[in-house]
């Protein structure tokens, strides 16, 4: 069976809540799917003070070796200044040893991300995450239109054909919309499938 692993790191619950979604889809084409966070690196009066969430039902990832364990690892990750945040990046860059090995080449990768606006680098975040994962081979499977609620404009909505996004809002106060979820959940089930298919 299809093994998925769903990565994330997450300070509001934003990106927790499309992880979920991203594993609901691969599951519903009938992989086995494991989410994990990475762990938090910022201090502790940092994590107190911006009022980072530190409870969650998810189990951290078991170091970078359990990266090999499976055949797809979708990657979640809150924008930060464009980018991925340095949580995600800093797991990444323990994974040298992976990385020389070549033990994850040929797997599927994908990207998902959240942002505080429409245009705050949302998809400059889906490329650092999807670059990182190209260095160490996987192949990149995006959300293509067959998600066609992303070519909406009547309603503020994340979803690009380089990951599934949602949009939090300055303050945090929006929550990933039925359509933003739809486009997890869309990503996760073309990435569990591809998987399978090239495992095949
Ligand atoms: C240090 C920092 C940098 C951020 N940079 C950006 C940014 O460049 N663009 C943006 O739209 N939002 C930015 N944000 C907002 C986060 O992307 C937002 O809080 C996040 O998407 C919410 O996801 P989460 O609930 O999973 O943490 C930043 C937040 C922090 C704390």
């Amino acid at each position: 069976m299809t093994k998925v692993l769903v990565l994330y790191y997450s300070s509001y619950g934003h990106i927790e809540q499309m992880a979920e979604a991203v594993a609901e889809g691969a599951r519903s084409a009938g992989a086995t799917v494991d989410i994990r966070r990475v762990p938090e690196t910022a201090p502790e009066a940092v994590v107190k003070g911006a009022g980072f969430k530190t409870d969650s039902a998810h189990p951290l990832i078991d170091g970078p070796d359990a990266l090999k364990d499976y055949d797809a690892i979708i990657v979640g990750s809150p924008t930060r200044f464009g980018r991925m945040a340095s949580q995600m990046a800093s797991f990444w860059d323990t994974a040298g040893g992976v990385w020389y090995q070549g033990a994850l080449h040929g797997k599927v990768g994908g990207a998902f991300t959240s942002s505080a606006t429409q245009h705050g680098g949302n998809e400059t975040t889906l490329f650092s995450i999807i670059t990182n994962l190209l260095h160490f081979g996987l192949t990149i499977v995006g959300l293509d239109y067959g998600h066609a609620d992303q070519q909406k404009i009547d309603e503020v909505l994340g979803g690009a054909p380089y990951g599934a996004t949602t949009v939090a809002g300055g303050d945090g106060s929006r929550q990933p919309s039925v359509i933003d979820l739809a486009g997890a959940r869309y990503q996760g089930r073309r990435i569990a499938e591809v998987a399978t298919k090239l495992a095949a």
